[in-house]
C-alpha cells in the first residue's frame, strides 16, 4: 500500500480560508490560533481532498462555500509527497453539481487511496457513550486496512436496507424475496463477524504496549466484540434471521444482525466507560488510535496520515507533555491543532515542527500579535 504525506495545500472558496499556501513537513505540523479562525477548516479541506469526504456530518458543496464568494466553486491544489519522496500534485474542481478530480495535471481515473487518520476533541466521549459511534469507527477503520471487508460491509447493508423495505412495504412474495436476501445476510454476518474478531484480536497486541510507551502506566487495554453470533455458521444465522421474521414483520424492519453488534474497551479488565475517569478515557482512545497506526504500519510497512483536532482538554499538563514526546518519537506526519494557550506553548516547544498559525482564515508564520 503506498502511504502519502502532504507537503503543500491551497484552498480557494473554502469555508473561510484564504487562499494561501500551507506548507507542511514531514513530520510534526503545530496549527495555532484563537477560536474560530479556521484551524479545523485546514484539517477538514486534507480530509475532502484525500477521502472525498468530511469528517463532520451532514457537510458537503454548500456548507463547503466559502459564504462570501463571488464564484460558487471550490478549488483544491496540493502536492504530496509518496514514500521515496516522489512529488504528486492532487487538484480538484468541486461545484454544486460535480466534482472534478486531477493527478499530476491530468483527470483522474481511479480514486487515489490516501490514508489518514483524524481525531478530534469529541470522539473520545463519542466512543464511550455512543454503541453506533463505536460501530462506525470500527467499520470505518477496519474497512481502511482490509479492502474486503468494505466490499462485504457495503453489501451487507444494501441487502439490509432492501429487506427493511420489503418489510415495511410488505409488496406481493416478500416473504420470498426475504429469504434470498438472508441467506446473503447469512454469508456476509460470518464475513464480518470473523473479520472483526482478527481485527480486535490484532490491534490488542498493541493496545497495551501503546499506552504504557505513551503515558508510561501499565493497564491491559482490551476491545471485545458483543455480539450474537460468534461462532455461528452461515446456517445458525439464516436460522436466526428466520426464527425472528415474524417479529421483523411486525415492526416493519430487521431487529437483529451483526449491524447491531457492539465493541466493549475494557480497562483492566473494566468497562472504561463505567469505570474511568474522563481523562483516563481519553488516554484509552488515544492509546487504541495510536495502535491502530501501530497495527497499520505491521500490516503494510507505511503509516496513514494523522490529523489531530485538539486533543488537549481532559488531560493534564504532565499527560499533554508524554503525547508530544510520543509525536515526536513516532515517523508518522502529524498535523496537531490547538487554541488552549497552554497546550499550545508545549507544542511550540517542539523541537523541529512546522508551525502554522492561522488567524481570520490566513496563514502566517508568526505567533498571533493579541
Ligand atoms: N462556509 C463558510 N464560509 C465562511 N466561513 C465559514 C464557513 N463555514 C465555517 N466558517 C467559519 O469558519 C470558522 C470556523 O473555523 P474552524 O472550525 O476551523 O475554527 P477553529 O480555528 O478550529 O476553532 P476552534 O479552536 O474553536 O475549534 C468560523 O469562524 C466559521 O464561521
Amino acid at each position: 500500500m503506498q502511504s502519502f504525506k502532504i507537503s503543500k495545500l491551497q484552498v480557494t472558496n473554502f469555508r473561510n480560508l484564504q487562499p494561501d499556501i500551507i506548507e507542511f513537513n514531514s513530520g510534526i505540523n503545530c496549527i495555532l490560533g484563537e477560536n474560530g479562525n479556521g484551524k479545523t477548516n485546514i484539517l477538514e479541506a486534507l480530509h475532502v481532498l484525500s477521502t472525498r469526504k468530511s469528517f463532520r456530518k451532514n457537510t458537503a458543496f454548500p456548507q463547503f462555500l466559502g459564504i462570501d464568494c463571488e464564484q460558487p466553486e471550490i478549488i483544491f491544489s496540493s502536492v504530496f509527497l509518496d514514500e521515496h519522496s516522489n512529488k504528486m500534485s492532487l487538484s480538484a474542481k468541486m461545484d454544486a453539481k460535480t466534482t472534478h478530480w486531477f493527478v499530476d495535471g491530468q483527470p483522474m481515473k481511479r480514486k487515489l487511496d490516501i490514508k489518514l487518520v483524524f481525531i478530534n476533541p469529541f470522539d473520545s466521549y463519542a466512543f464511550h457513550n455512543t454503541s453506533s459511534f463505536r460501530r462506525q469507527w470500527m467499520d470505518q477503520h477496519i474497512s481502511q486496512i482490509d479492502s474486503n471487508y468494505k466490499k462485504c460491509l457495503s453489501r451487507y447493508n444494501s441487502s439490509l436496507r432492501f429487506r427493511n423495505s420489503l418489510l415495511s412495504k410488505k409488496p406481493a412474495k416478500y416473504l420470498e424475496q426475504i429469504r434470498a436476501i438472508d441467506l446473503e445476510l447469512a454469508r456476509y454476518s460470518c464475513i464480518l463477524t470473523n473479520t472483526r474478531l482478527k481485527f480486535l484480536s490484532e490491534i490488542e497486541s498493541f493496545c497495551t504496549q501503546t499506552f504504557k510507551e505513551i503515558f508510561s502506566e501499565e493497564h491491559l487495554l482490551k476491545i471485545t466484540l458483543d455480539s450474537r453470533v460468534i461462532g455461528a455458521s452461515e446456517d445458525d444465522i439464516y436460522q436466526m434471521l428466520q426464527e425472528r421474521l415474524p417479529k421483523d414483520e411486525i415492526v416493519g424492519h430487521t431487529t437483529y444482525c451483526v449491524h447491531k453488534d457492539d465493541y466493549v474497551l475494557l480497562f483492566d479488565g473494566l468497562n472504561s466507560f463505567e469505570y474511568c475517569s474522563l481523562g483516563q478515557q481519553k488516554m484509552s482512545y488515544l492509546s487504541l488510535l495510536f495502535a491502530y497506526i501501530e497495527l497499520f504500519r505491521y500490516n503494510f510497512n507505511s503509516f496513514p496520515m494523522v490529523l489531530i483536532d485538539d486533543v488537549s482538554g481532559e488531560l493534564d499538563k504532565n499527560r499533554w507533555q508524554k503525547l508530544i514526546n510520543y509525536l515526536e518519537r513516532s515517523s508518522f506526519q502529524v498535523l496537531i491543532t490547538t487554541a488552549n494557550e497552554k497546550f499550545k506553548e508545549e507544542l511550540e516547544t517542539i523541537h523541529g515542527a512546522n508551525k502554522i498559525y492561522v488567524q481570520a482564515g490566513s496563514i502566517t508564520n508568526m505567533p498571533n500579535s493579541r
